[in-house]
């Protein structure tokens, strides 16, 4: 839920409080960006003075001192410059790591609503590409923005000492100059949006092609999938290109503006020289040093080319930092021992956002502690959204669920997931070790520990086969094991966590018969220390539960252990009925 959008002041007064930690290296840097560049108009201003006394055979000894100044201000200049350079770029460098790890963590608390919201491309364009474009104001804009605005109040009380005349020019030439990307600001700043979307389109495509390669070439989508890829592409480029477009115009507008300023304040500075109202050496300074006097303010300008960019992608990053978490973790903290793994659903309805009607409406059941109860039903009739809502990655829309007694709203997140644990369809493995993996769950397990719990989700075995065992890197996605593989190291780290109450959503359907058989061999002496729901088609897998809850469009039908409700005309007979035909 993006907070209202933010304008360029507010985006600018946001990334300027981030500095705030960084005070003294900031104020350091523009001080030394203030410093390098006036040692080069003083570099620059002496050698014009010393060649304008040359001119009028008057450079002589005395002149010594001149030549002192110069070869201190070169230094100046260099160890400013260095100086400046390093400053902005430690800034810079560390604020992204703090901004990456605060939008990761904003990110966290968004989900899951977030990802079913956005495409998977915008998302990884704003917590990796976004966050990195911020090293260029942070870097190279915000030491600048002051340091040029020290400069030219600096020339101007200059050029108002030599003439008054000379800095009225110079005033207006300023303001017809910051006046261009003031101007293009409108266009600059929806061409920055436009792009930074057209490339999060093009992202999420791009990690289509690589999520879904397998489906590609299966199903031979090749060449459509191109034709998909060419047209995002195609329009990434026309933005970039349109984007780069109004950056030449506004460059070129710029330079120009630049070069009449700098031939007004000349030909100003003749008039007053031919009028005997400045002398012919101070007429050099200026005819020298002006030229250079406008290069941090083309420079600051050309930096503004980019802000199009820069405060795009300072919007993305902020919707997210501001983005309101559905569920709101205001709950208390309590010690898992002190919660009792039984569950109520009371009279619980919920609807997903943007979604016509109910996923579920008016459920209530409970489940004792020490239960395992099977979660029933036809697809879509609501089993994943319960638990779902039982792992409060939602909050019920009417009615309360309960654990041992509490309100979930009332617990911490951490607490609720501290009580319980899942094993879910998409299995996600860590690119470490399998040992590394199953500890997830209880990170000061011992490998014994680990060991243990892979032994009683039947995947020691397998394990022990590869030639790296338990040391065997499981790989992104875990592209090295296979799916019930995947499915029992889950499973593994779920036991591992002692978490009093387990839920495995369709945990076992990737399993062979022989090691569904097992792990329900294990689920069932789980289940006498624990609370457990389970998600199931199979029968098979129904046939261990000790109650059966039915659901049906949303709805709970029937509750009662297998037998009870085999016997009786209902909901759970002809699922049973439909299922043995399928079989
Ligand atoms: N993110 C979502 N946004 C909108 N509607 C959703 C979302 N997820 C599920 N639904 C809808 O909610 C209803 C219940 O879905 P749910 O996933 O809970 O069913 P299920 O019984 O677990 O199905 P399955 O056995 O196929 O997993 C369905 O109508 C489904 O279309």
């Amino acid at each position: 839920m993006p907070a209202k959008k933010m304008n360029r002041m507010e985006l600018l007064a946001e990334l300027a409080g981030t500095l705030k930690g960084y005070r003294l290296k900031t104020a350091g840097n523009i001080g030394s960006g203030i410093a390098s560049e006036a040692f080069t108009l003083l570099s620059a201003g002496i050698s014009a003075y010393m060649v304008a006394l040359a001119l009028q055979g008057t450079l002589d000894e005395s002149s010594n001192k001149l030549f002192i100044l110069l070869a201190f201000s070169i230094l100046g200049f260099a160890v400013f410059r260095y100086l400046e350079s390093l400053l902005s770029h430690d800034v810079a460098f560390h604020i992204l790591v703090d901004y990456r790890v605060k939008l990761y963590s904003a990110f966290e608390k968004i989900c899951p609503d977030i990802l079913l919201n956005s495409k998977s491309g915008q998302l990884s364009v704003t917590l990796m590409n976004d966050v990195e474009i911020l090293e260029w104001f942070f870097g190279h804009t915000v030491g600048s923005i002051v340091a040029t605005l020290a400069i030219v109040l600096g020339i101007l009380g200059f050029l108002a000492w030599l003439h008054p005349l000379l800095s009225l020019v110079m005033i207006i030439s300023m303001a017809v100059i910051f006046t261009i990307p003031f101007l293009l600001k409108g266009t600059a700043d929806k061409q920055g949006l436009l792009n930074r979307y057209k490339l999060g389109d093009a992202n999420s495509v791009t990690l289509e092609g690589l999520n879904g390669v397998k489906e590609i070439l299966a199903l031979n989508y090749k060449e459509r999938y191109k034709q998909k890829n060419d047209a995002f592409m195609e329009q990434l480029t026309d933005s970039q290109v349109d984007y780069t477009k109004r950056q030449g115009k506004e460059g070129g507008l710029l330079l120009t503006a630049a070069g009449v300023a700098a031939i007004a304040i000349n030909i100003t500075a003749i008039l007053l020289v031919l009028h005997g109202k400045l002398s012919l050496e101070w007429f050099a300074v200026v005819g020298t040093t002006i030229w250079l006097a406008f290069n941090p303010v083309l420079a600051l300008c050309d930096k503004a080319r980019s802000f199009g960019i820069i405060f795009a992608s300072a919007t993305r990053v902020s919707d997210i930092l501001h983005a309101q978490p559905l569920v709101k973790d205001t709950g208390r903290d309590i010690p898992v021992a002190a919660i009792k793994p039984y569950i109520d659903f009371d009279h619980v309805s919920f609807r997903y956002k943007n979604a016509g009607q109910n996923a579920v409406s008016d459920v209530s059941f409970q489940i004792r502690a020490g239960e395992l109860i099977a979660f029933v039903g036809e697809s879509g009739a609501g089993k994943t959204t319960c638990t779902n809502l039982l792992m409060r990655l939602w909050d019920v829309s009417e009615g309360s669920i309960r654990i041992g007694g509490h309100d979930l709203r009332a617990l911490s997140l951490h607490t609720v997931h501290s009580v319980i644990s899942a094993v879910l369809q998409d299995v996600y493995m860590f690119n470490v070790s399998i040992m590394e993996n199953i500890r997830l769950g209880n990170p000061a397990a011992a490998d014994g520990q680990v060991i243990e719990a892979a032994k009683q989700a039947q995947a020691h075995t397998f394990i022990c086969d590869f030639e790296d065992g338990y040391n065997t890197i499981a790989g992104e996605r875990g592209a090295q094991l296979s799916g019930g593989q995947r499915q029992r190291i889950a499973i593994a780290r779920a036991i591992l966590t002692n978490a009093p109450i387990l839920i495995f959503d369709e945990a076992v359907s990737n399993l062979d018969t022989k090691s569904e058989m097992e792990i329900q061999h294990t689920l069932r002496a789980l289940a006498q220390k624990r609370t457990i729901v389970m998600v199931a088609h199979r029968l098979s897998t129904i046939a261990i539960a000790d109650k059966l809850i039915v659901f049906e469009n949303g709805q709970v039908v029937q509750t009662g252990t297998h037998e009870e409700l085999i016997s009786k005309d209902g909901c759970y007979r002809k699922l049973v009925a439909s299922q043995l035909q399928k079989n």
